[in-house]
C-alpha cells in the first residue's frame, strides 16, 4: 500500500435487498479521506448489510459503490486499502492471541511478524494476554485483539467497522477513540456503526441515519 490517503468512497441511489426484503433505497453516500462517518439506524435497518456492500462482500439491488471511481467489487487496489472488522471478531479459539492476530494480519496482506503483532497488542493493552488461548478471553478482550489490527495499519486506508465499541470498557473506548482520531488526522477514513453514543467532540463524525432511507417497515 503506497497511497498517501484513503480511497474516496462514493455511492448514488443505493438500494439493498436481503432475501425478499428491500431494506433501504435512494441512499447517497460519500466518505472522504480524513472523514469519520457514523452510520445510525434501528436494529435490522440494514447497517451491517451496507457495510458489507461497501466492503465488496455483496452486491447492491441498485447503484454501485465506487472507490476512487472504480466499483469496489472489481478493485484489487481497494481491497488492499480497506480494513473491514465485522461484528464477529474472526479470531480462532484454538490459537493463542498472538497467533490469531498474526493470522488475521497475514490473510489481509499486512506485516505479520512477531514484533508487529506484539506492538499491536500493546496498543490495546493486551500484551499480558498475548500467549493465552483466544477461547479463554472475555468478549471485551476479544474485541481488543480484533481491533489491534488497526494499531499497526501501515497506510491511511478506509476502516469499515461494525459496532467496534461493543463490549469495550472505558479504557478500551479511549484507546479506540485515540486510534480513530489519529487515523483521520493522517488522511485515513472511517465508516462505522455504533449503538453507543460516540465522542462527537473528539471524533467530529458525519452522521447518516439509515432510517431516513427505509424502503419498508422493519
Ligand atoms: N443472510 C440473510 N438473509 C436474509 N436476510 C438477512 C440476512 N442477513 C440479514 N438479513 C436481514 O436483513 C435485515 C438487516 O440486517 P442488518 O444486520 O444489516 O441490520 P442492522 O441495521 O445492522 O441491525 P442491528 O442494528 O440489529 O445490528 C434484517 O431484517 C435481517 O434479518
Amino acid at each position: 500500500m503506497s497511497a498517501a490517503t484513503a480511497p474516496r468512497l462514493h455511492a448514488e441511489a443505493l438500494a439493498c435487498r436481503r432475501g425478499l426484503r428491500l431494506l433501504f433505497k435512494d441512499l447517497n453516500l460519500g466518505v472522504e479521506p480524513g472523514q469519520i462517518v457514523w452510520l445510525r439506524g434501528h436494529n435490522g435497518r440494514g447497517k451491517t448489510s451496507l457495510l458489507r456492500l461497501v466492503a465488496g462482500l455483496s452486491s447492491a439491488e441498485h447503484g454501485d459503490v465506487t472507490a476512487d471511481g472504480l466499483p469496489v467489487r472489481k478493485s484489487a487496489d481497494f481491497r488492499e486499502r480497506l480494513v473491514f472488522i465485522g461484528h464477529h471478531n474472526a479470531l480462532k479459539d484454538d490459537l493463542t492471541v498472538t497467533e490469531a492476530l498474526q493470522f488475521l494480519l497475514r490473510i489481509h496482506g499486512r506485516p505479520s511478524d512477531l514484533a508487529t503483532a506484539h506492538a499491536a497488542l500493546a496498543a490495546l493493552d493486551m500484551g499480558s494476554r498475548r500467549n493465552a488461548f483466544v477461547r479463554t478471553l472475555s468478549q471485551g478482550q476479544r474485541r481488543r485483539v480484533a481491533l489491534a489490527r488497526l494499531a499497526v495499519e501501515p497506510a491511511p486506508s478506509l476502516w469499515v467497522l461494525d459496532e467496534p465499541f461493543d463490549a469495550l470498557d472505558v479504557d478500551g473506548i479511549a484507546r479506540l477513540n485515540g486510534l480513530l482520531e489519529g487515523h483521520a488526522a493522517r488522511g485515513g477514513s472511517v465508516l462505522l456503526t455504533s449503538h453507543l453514543p460516540l465522542d462527537t467532540a473528539r471524533l467530529s463524525p458525519t452522521e447518516i441515519n439509515l432510517d431516513a432511507y427505509a424502503a419498508a417497515p422493519r
